[in-house]
């Protein structure tokens, strides 16, 4: 990336994949010269952007300018906001609106917008022509920390989330936290939650850290913002680029996904229950599971779902159904739904589950009756 005095000043963690290493780049005021970057990386100059309307209405033209001052024609595709996008429906309809502007194999196609745009987008350039490159930019704090890196794309379906999908690497992410100033409140708190999901992982110290500079940050602290994006992304990066394709280790980052999934899944993929409210309500049942195991201390679990719900996060069941007024499905049910998640092996389902704050593992035997009680009892402590 070119340099200039009076360019904002960014930080760049690379991805390291060989020969489809990329970096994601961190920085405020950078949709503004995206062009800079993003030219030299096009066949053409010509890029179509793929977005939300919630999205377009806030972001879409600083993009497009920063685009055409580069001598980039924009072909902008807007969709509807919300986890519902994602579906076969609107995958088909992006598909078709590509083609129809004239996408070819060596072009670049854009996502701007959330982890639903990036996951969609991304699919959609996985499959057109067998495979097009794309570039994220992502625009909410989840899909910054989260679902811009790693190259995971999807769409859901009836039967669960993120079910039919592909390994697709951006060759770019430019990750601009200026742009989470327009975000809401409830949205940056859902984003927030694979945030502190790095700290439980596998690193106490950042999640000391974030105990002490979550509410700030959530508040409005553009640099600790920044630091905690920047953290988040080194810390995915480096899972990534050991695991890939979820062989393994990569599976931690799913801690709290199995129970999210199914309750995002039985919520019909609607905003009464986000992506990460899902994960905070499913990291706070881990949690309980492993203590209801004997395998956690139950006081690292207390600190764990305190610290949740101190960013106004759900923590478990009982959570959802006081703060979200959502309907919780029966126990067989969520059983049932997990029962599809891509983590199954020979019909057992693995689970992330805890030894304390930063010691999770991946348990391939989990007690299913300890983890059926923890969610027949609802857990609201
Ligand atoms: N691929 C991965 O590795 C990965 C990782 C985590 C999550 N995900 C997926 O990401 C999705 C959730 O992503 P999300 O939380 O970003 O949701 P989202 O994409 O729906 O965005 C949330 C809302 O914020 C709006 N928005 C986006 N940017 C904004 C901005 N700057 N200002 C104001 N409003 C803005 C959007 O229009 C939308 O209404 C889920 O489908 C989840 O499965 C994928
Ligand atoms: O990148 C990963 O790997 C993750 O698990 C990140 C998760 O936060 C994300 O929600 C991901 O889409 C879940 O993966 P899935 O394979 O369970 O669909
Ligand atoms: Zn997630």
């Amino acid at each position: 990336m070119t340099q200039n005095p009076s360019a904002p000043v960014h930080h760049a963690v690379p991805v390291s994949l060989g020969d489809r290493s990329y970096d994601v780049v961190i920085g405020s005021g950078l949709l503004a010269r995206a062009g800079e970057t993003i030219a030299p990386l096009l066949t053409r100059p010509f890029a179509p952007i793929v977005t939300d309307e919630t999205v377009a209405g806030l972001h879409l033209e600083t993009l497009t300018r920063a685009l055409e001052a580069e001598g980039i024609r924009t072909v902008p595709i807007v969709l509807p906001a919300g986890e519902a996008t994602k579906s076969f429906h609107h995958l088909e309809q992006l598909l078709g609106a590509l083609m129809d502007a004239g996408v070819e194999r060596t072009d670049m196609i854009i996502a701007l917008g959330g982890g639903v745009i990036g996951d969609l987008a991304g699919f959609a350039a996985a499959i057109l022509r067998r495979g097009v490159d794309f570039i994220q930019i992502p625009t909410t704090l989840l899909a910054q920390v989260d679902s811009s890196v790693g190259g995971k794309t999807a769409i859901d379906v009836p039967q669960g989330k993120n079910l039919v999908g592909a390994f697709h690497q951006p060759r770019l992410v430019l990750a601009d936290t200026g742009a989470l100033k327009t975000l809401s409140d409830r949205e940056l708190r859902a984003g927030y939650a694979e945030v502190a999901k790095y700290g439980l992982i596998d690193d106490a110290d950042f999640f000391a850290w974030l105990e002490t500079n979550g509410p700030a940050l959530l508040a409005g602290d553009e640099a600790l913002r920044a630091e905690a994006v920047m953290h988040s992304v080194a810390a995915k990066a480096r899972v990534v680029a050991a695991d890939e394709r979820e062989g393994g280790q990569r599976a931690l980052l799913n801690l709290g996904h199995t129970f999210g999934h199914a309750l995002e899944t039985a919520a019909g993929y609607s905003g009464d229950l986000l992506h990460g409210e899902a994960v905070a309500a499913g990291m706070g049942i881990a949690f309980d599971v492993s203590v209801r195991m004997g395998l956690c201390p139950a006081e690292d679990a207390t600190r764990a779902k305190a610290h949740l719900r101190a960013c106004s996060l759900p923590a478990g069941l009982a959570d959802l159904e006081q703060r979200n007024s959502l309907t919780i499905p029966d126990t067989d049910e969520i059983v049932r739904l997990m029962g599809q998640d891509k983590k199954v092996s020979q019909g057992r389902i693995t689970f992330i589950l805890a030894r304390g704050i930063g010691k999770s593992f991946i348990c391939k035997d989990a007690d299913i009756a300890a983890i059926a009680d923890v969610l027949s009892e609802r857990q609201a402590a």
